[in-house]
């Protein structure tokens, strides 16, 4: 029997808002659902496919730009036949959009796919509760990146009380009167909200069709302009800034760092290696708007001990943020090779996993 077309679900959201958290907790959660993913990061090292590695059944992964204007509906076709091949037994594909991508010209390459073994399986917004206030007024885009969502997560309620959480839902609202708004932590949104094999393809009316993505005032190109239509893609004006070290880092200076991020800098992910006496642990490290947080996990045997960062935000000081990176180098003879104290500051924004 003629298998069913596969359906390819797009996750967007602003930076941080906790899409490779929900993409892992689906992963995680997939009952047997066979995942494939495109996982698209905007810096040159993909830390969210590393993110994501060991998780998934089928990965791509595209680095340095964004997708959505990176790539054309050929490249994106290259990446869907890859997943979408017989072969690989893939029962849903998601794509994770960069934190800056476009949602509307997501959809664009999706629905252009000349693939026939797929579909455009809906769009899924993940909302931050707790920054999206905030980000809104900065970029009021993001209002229309909600407005076009099948699903939209408002996510990391637990760092909002009960009133915020239903002011964001009430905004929300406003910008999408069809979809459902799923509150959530940590992205743990029931997986057949995404992925349902069986689910049959959406009827006609349903869902923005092509015609419909192509007949938007916003001319997909011209990323720089404001149109007129408050559509200003933000990749336009956001940067990412890459950081690698081979030579540990000091505690002290990039917790001051994370903590006095030269201005504009908005997300920081990526790996540490640091240099401190009894301490030998991995730890991931996640900045997004004030919140700081590590994870340590142990290194992989044969794995290289280096510092890999990301850095992302818009009208950033590039040299002040190199010049603060190069001073968390920590010297042979500098304190932290001398006091294991110096991991006190870490362990302030450490969580348990
Ligand atoms: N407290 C809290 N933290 C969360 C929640 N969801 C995600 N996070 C944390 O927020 C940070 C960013 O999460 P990611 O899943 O990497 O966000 P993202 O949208 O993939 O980020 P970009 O790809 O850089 O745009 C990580 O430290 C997550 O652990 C949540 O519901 N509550």
């Amino acid at each position: 029997m003629a298998r069913t077309r596969i359906p390819v679900v797009v996750v967007a959201g602003f930076l941080g808002s906790g899409k490779t958290t929900l993409l892992n907790h689906l992963l995680r959660n997939n009952r047997g659902v066979r995942v494939g993913v495109i996982v698209n990061d905007f810096g040159a090292i993909n830390i969210d496919s590393m993110l994501v590695a060991g998780q998934v059944d089928s990965m791509v992964s595209l680095s340095n730009g964004c997708l959505c204007c990176a790539v054309d509906v050929s490249d994106m076709d290259e990446m869907l036949d890859r997943l979408a091949h017989p072969s690989s037994e893939i029962d849903v594909i998601v794509v994770e959009a960069s934190g800056v991508a476009e949602p509307r010209n997501m959809i664009r390459l999706v629905l252009g796919s000349e693939n026939p073994r797929v579909f455009f399986g809906g769009l899924v917004t993940v909302v931050d509760a707790d920054q999206f206030g905030e980000t809104l007024t900065r970029h009021p885009e993001l209002a229309q990146h909600v407005g076009l969502a099948d699903l939209v997560v408002l996510n990391k309620v637990d760092q909002v009380g009960d009133q915020v959480g239903e002011d964001v839902r009430v905004l929300l609202r406003e910008f999408n009167d069809r979809a459902p708004i799923v509150s959530t932590s940590h992205g743990r949104v029931d997986p057949e909200l995404l992925f349902d094999p069986g689910r049959a393809e959406p009827a006609p009316g349903e869902q923005l069709t092509l015609d419909q993505l192509l007949a938007d005032p916003c001319d997909d190109h011209d990323h720089g302009a404001d149109r007129g239509h408050g559509h200003r893609h933000l990749h336009s004006e956001y940067e990412a800034i890459e950081f690698e070290s081979d030579r540990p880092l000091d505690p002290r200076e990039l917790v001051a760092f994370l903590e006095q991020r030269p201005v504009g800098v908005f997300r920081v992910k990526g790996f540490v290696h640091f240099a401190v006496p009894g301490q030998s642990r991995k730890f991931e490290v996640q900045a997004v708007g004030p919140h700081i947080r590590f994870t340590g996990s142990r290194w992989e045997p044969g794995e290289t001990r280096r510092t890999q960062l990301v850095l992302i935000g818009a009208g950033v000081d590039r040299e002040a943020v190199a010049a603060g990176l190069e001073r968390c180098v920590a010297t042979e003879d500098g304190e932290a090779a001398a006091d294991p104290n110096s991991m006190l500051g870490v362990h302030r924004y450490t969580v348990a996993v």
